[in-house]
Formats: structure tokens, C-alpha cells, sequence
């Protein structure tokens, strides 16, 4: 069941009308599905009971502090990318012990705020990365537990811009790179060899790159184990996807259990750091039509939604459902591009969508949860929108739309004594 849903023509979001939210909030805003987020979550949970393991939900997908809240009551580990999401995660009431610290430019003062906190684990992409972490711990008298991010070289089947594990993208170290480094993290009296971790990409919609990576990692720590180090457990990272149109990706369930299955009496935890496939359905962007324009040759219904406020179309391509949150009993469709007030030809929601517009319609966005909101700019100073959180029958205002104020927030204009004196 989904949380999002026509009643009477109308789009509900679980118990709230999408038309009356919107009108309270204003628009362009972002509206969430607690029971759409707590599903995704538990849908991995379950798949993994009992059996020893740990969801660390991938914070860049979305990172608002209601949704981090909302998983971290669920017991939810979290996968992030820079202190300011670690911060977040503790804001939110997530626990540092659950939290994996990835990215390939950890700089040195987050390795020392995440050493304080006491991380779970730092993902370590690079020789020099893993030689900073070494002296950072051994100044703070501390030992770091670690893990090396292999690249398997497999291809995952998606857009290039997401794919990740693959020689020629940035992340992560080759296998015989990553041996080496576990050579010399194993005699470091300061760091902790505890796992080993992989990341081939995001939006993968079949199981089998999962799978062709596992073996190849599992082969690492079988060689690894040959030689005395035993590792305690197996990130497989994030990347599973979900269905913007026609895509079927494997439910978090079957993904788990074919994983799961391969690991049968390894020993190994595994760790997962799904981002998507737990935030993008649980979340709609809400846009207004401001005006319908006719060029002559092409439809546009321009929105007050903007590239700024959902960039995934204009920087990869990406289609997303765009519904009308009021269907209309009368008039016709006809074929429009949802286009924003931003002044680039790029600054689309949509194209050669079958719309029955008026002016004034509220459109909604659909599995717009991840990647949304956390990609959103002030480019054209552009505040960014409100983002509000359903549950139940109950609506929460969890960020408002930043004002004008905000916008020059830290900034200023030069001082008078820097003027330039006419010559
Ligand atoms: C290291 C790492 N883990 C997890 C994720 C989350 O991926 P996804 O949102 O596709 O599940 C990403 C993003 O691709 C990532 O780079
Ligand atoms: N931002 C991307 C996914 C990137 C995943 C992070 N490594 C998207 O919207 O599809």
C-alpha cells in the first residue's frame, strides 16, 4: 500500500489532503510519509532478522532532522558523508556507535570530531586518507576502527553520473590496493581493522552487480583471513532502486535475502547503507502552475517550482511523475514541459507530460524523498522550500521556507573604505 493516494480525486497524502497541506505551507514545499518512511526501514529489518546486521541509512538521500528522527527511533544506523551530517545524525537522536563515516575527502577535523563522538567504523578510500586517520588517532591517543572501501570494478547498470564502482570512478581502492592497506593497518597500533566496505552505485534495478560485487569482496577476506586478519563485517553499501516510472526493482527483502543467503555461516555482520530505495517514495515536492504559456509550437505550464528546488531533471536526465494533486472532471489534457521561473533552458521538472491544467493547479512531484530537498540551491536567491512531515492524520512543519533574510545571511558588501576613488 502506499501512503500517497488518490481519494475522490483528490491526492492524499496518508490521511491529509496534499491540496490543504500545501495551501497552509505555501509552495514549492516537500511533503513526507512517516508510515511510507517507517515501511522502507522495517521492510530491510525484517528481511534481516536474525541474522547479524546493521541498515546504516545513507543521510545524503535526505537529511532533514525529522526523517533522521523518525529512523533513528527505529534503530536505524545511519552512513554519512561529512561532520555536518554527523552532527545531524546526533541532533536527531542517532547513535554514534551506529554510524559509518564514508567519502573519499575526510578532512581532518571531522576524523577528529567523529574519534571524539566514537564512530562505528570510517570507510577509508585512499592510502593517504588511511595514513591522515593513523596520525589523527595516534595525536588523540585513540585507535580508529576502519574499513577499506574497495572498488570490485563491476558495473552496475545505471546512469554514469551514479555509477561508483567501476575503475575509472573516483571512489574507493582497487583489490590488490586494498590488500596492501590492510597490511599496514593491520600492524598500526592505532587503528582497528573491523570490515571491509564496497559501493557500486545508485539506482541499480537488478540484483546480480550486488552479487558479482559480493564475491568479489568475499574473495578479499577470504585471502585477508589466510593471513590472520579476520574482519567482523561486510558493508555492501547502498543502491538499490526504486520505480520513478517503469523501473521493477527488487523489493529490499528479496535483495536482503539473496545477500544474506551468500553470507550463511561467514560469520560476517552486514552492514547496508540504502539512501533511495528508503527515502524517495516516502516523499512528494508540491509546485503551483503560475502560468500556462503557448509558444505557437509548445505548451509550458511554468511552476514556482525550480531546478534549485529539484535539480535531478535537469542534471541527469531524470523523470519523475508529476499528477495533478485535483484532478479535473472537465477540460483536456493536453502535452506541456513543466518548466521553473530559474533562467537557464535547463531548468525543467519534467517534458511532454499529459496534463489537464488551469492556472492556479497544484502539481505534485512524486518520489521526490530522496535527492530532492538536499539538492536544492538558492541559485537565482531563490529561498528554498518548506519541508513538512505527515503522520497519520497529523501535519509538521520539520524546515520553513527560508526567508529573504536567510538568503544574505554571512554575506556582505565591501566597506566603505574599500571603495574605488574615482582617478
Ligand atoms: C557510500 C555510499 N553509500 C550509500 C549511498 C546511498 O545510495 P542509494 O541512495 O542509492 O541507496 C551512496 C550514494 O550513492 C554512497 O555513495
Ligand atoms: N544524487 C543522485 C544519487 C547520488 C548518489 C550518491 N552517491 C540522484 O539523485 O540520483
Amino acid at each position: 500500500m502506499d501512503h500517497f493516494e488518490y481519494r475522490n480525486h483528490q491526492l492524499f497524502a496518508e490521511d491529509l489532503s496534499v491540496q490543504e497541506i500545501a495551501e497552509h505551507y505555501g509552495t514549492p514545499c516537500y511533503i513526507y510519509s512517516r508510515a511510507t518512511l517507517e515501511r522502507h526501514l522495517k521492510a530491510y529489518q525484517t528481511a534481516m532478522d536474525g541474522y547479524p546486521h546493521m541498515i546504516c541509512y545513507a543521510v545524503k538521500a535526505n537529511s532533514n532532522l525529522a526523517v533522521l528522527n523518525v529512523l533513528a527511533r527505529l534503530g536505524a544506523g545511519f552512513d554519512i558523508v561529512s561532520v555536518g551530517e554527523m552532527e545531524r545524525v546526533l541532533a536527531a537522536g542517532g547513535k554514534p556507535e551506529r554510524i559509518v563515516f564514508s567519502g573519499v575527502g575526510k578532512l581532518e577535523h571531522e576524523m577528529r570530531r567523529a574519534l571524539e563522538v566514537g564512530v562505528h567504523c570510517f570507510n577509508v578510500e585512499s592510502a593517504p586518507e588511511l595514513e591522515r586517520l593513523q596520525q589523527v588517532a595516534a595525536d588523540m591517543g585513540k585507535k580508529a576502527p576502519i574499513s577499506i572501501r574497495v572498488n570490485p570494478d563491476v558495473d552496475p547498470q545505471t546512469h554514469p553520473y551514479i555509477s561508483t564502482g567501476l575503475k575509472e570512478n573516483k571512489f574507493g581502492v582497487s583489490i590488490d590496493e586494498a590488500l596492501e592497506l590492510y597490511h599496514s593497518a593491520a600492524v598500526s597500533p592505532h587503528l582497528d581493522v573491523i570490515g571491509i566496505d564496497c559501493h557500486i552505485g545508485s539506482q541499480l534495478t537488478q540484483i546480480s552487480p550486488f552479487l558479482d560485487a559480493l564475491e568479489r569482496v568475499l574473495n578479499i577476506i577470504e585471502t585477508l583471513r589466510n593471513e590472520g586478519i579476520r574482519l567482523k563485517h561486510l558493508d555492501l553499501g547502498g543502491g538499490l532502486g526504486v520505480t520513478y516510472n517503469q523501473e521493477t526493482p527488487p523489493h529490499p527483502n528479496e535483495y536482503a535475502r539473496a545477500v544474506m543467503e551468500r553470507l550463511k555461516g561467514s560469520g560476517l555482520t552486514l552492514v547496508l547503507e540504502p539512501g533511495r530505495s528508503i527515502a524517495a517514495n516516502a516523499g512528494l515536492m508540491v509546485t503551483r502552475v503560475e502560468y500556462l504559456k503557448h509558444n505557437g509550437h509548445k505548451d509550458f505550464a511554468i511552476v514556482d517550482a525550480a531546478m534549485n528546488d529539484l535539480i535531478r531533471p535537469s542534471l541527469y536526465g531524470a523523470w519523475q511523475n508529476i499528477v495533478p494533486v485535483r484532478q479535473h472532471s472537465e477540460g483536456k489534457e493536453a502535452r506541456y514541459d513543466i518548466v521553473g521561473p530559474v533562467c537557464e533552458t535547463g531548468d525543467f521538472i519534467g517534458k511532454e507530460r499529459l496534463l489537464n491544467l488551469k492556472p492556479g493547479d497544484l502539481l505534485a512531484v512524486r518520489s521526490a524523498g530522496a535527492y530532492g530537498f538536499v539538492m536544492s540551491s538558492n541559485y537565482n536567491s531563490r529561498g528554498r522550500a518548506a519541508e513538512v512531515m505527515v503522520d497519520g492524520d497529523k501535519h509538521y512543519l520539520v524546515r520553513r521556507r527560508e526567508t529573504i533574510e536567510e538568503l544574505f545571511a554571512g554575506e556582505c558588501a565591501l566597506p566603505e573604505s574599500a571603495s574605488v576613488k574615482p582617478a
